[in-house]
């Protein structure tokens, strides 16, 4: 396989704990795990072997890229999370898992997935609203998957929710290697506020006015 470079270091990649019912969205799974590895770029995700999660991240471990999962530890019994491949960070729960996810990466891949893959999705993008980080967010769009999602983002754009500069955080793609090409070429509009903005190992958001600390909880 012809290895290109890449500007990321890590992908943080969301997923589904369910394969889906078309083999289109396990195939994107394994396209984009290769696509990772083609380009050098290292794993993080939510752990496990279940779903999409377990096939893209088998297809970046044996392609030899590095796989971080990080699991709470109340999803660490095996018959939830099935067997784990690669480095495992255990944390104590959901929310430090998000944390600790988006702290490892340089950008964000989610591809087909449920309430969870979203909750992940939204967050991320939310995040690169406030400024807390800089990082691209791309969407792997496949067979259509997310239309009605991003129908309803362009809605909310129209009815004034969402800002048109807000509406360009997604990158999306129908398939992987012209999504991590989008996201190559991404370049933030958001100023990026992290010394004053930051999510915190404690998992809560601090904000830092000059030397102060005030932490809301
Ligand atoms: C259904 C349950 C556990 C399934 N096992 C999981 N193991 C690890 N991570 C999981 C699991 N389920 C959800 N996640 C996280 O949410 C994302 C996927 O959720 P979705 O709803 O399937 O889209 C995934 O990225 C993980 O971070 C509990 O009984």
């Amino acid at each position: 396989m012809e290895e290109t470079k890449s500007r990321f270091k890590r992908i943080c990649v969301f997923c589904g704990s369910s394969s889906g019912k078309k083999p289109s969205y396990q195939e994107a799974a394994i396209q984009l795990g290769n696509e990772l590895v083609e380009r050098r770029i290292d794993l993080v995700y939510g752990g496990g072997s279940v779903g999409l999660m377990g096939l893209v991240s088998q297809a970046v471990h044996h392609g030899g890229r590095h796989v971080l999962g990080v699991i709470p530890k109340t999803l660490m019994p095996r018959e939830i999370t099935g067997e784990t491949i690669g480095e495992v960070k255990a944390v104590a729960d959901m929310h430090q898992r998000k944390a600790e996810m988006a702290r490892q990466a340089d950008a964000f891949i989610a591809l087909p997935g449920g309430y969870g893959t979203l909750e992940e999705l939204l967050e991320v993008i939310t995040w690169a609203q406030l400024g807390i980080h800089r990082k691209p967010v791309g969407l792997l769009n496949v067979d259509g998957y997310y239309n009605s999602l991003l129908t309803f983002i362009d809605k909310a754009v129209d009815e004034g929710f969402i800002s048109p500069m807000a509406r360009r955080i997604i990158v999306s793609a129908p398939n992987a290697k012209e999504l991590v090409r989008q996201l190559e070429e991404y370049e933030p509009e958001f100023d990026e506020i992290t010394s004053k903005l930051v999510w915190d190992e404690v998992d809560r958001l601090s904000y830092v006015p000059g030397s102060e600390v005030a932490t809301a909880t």
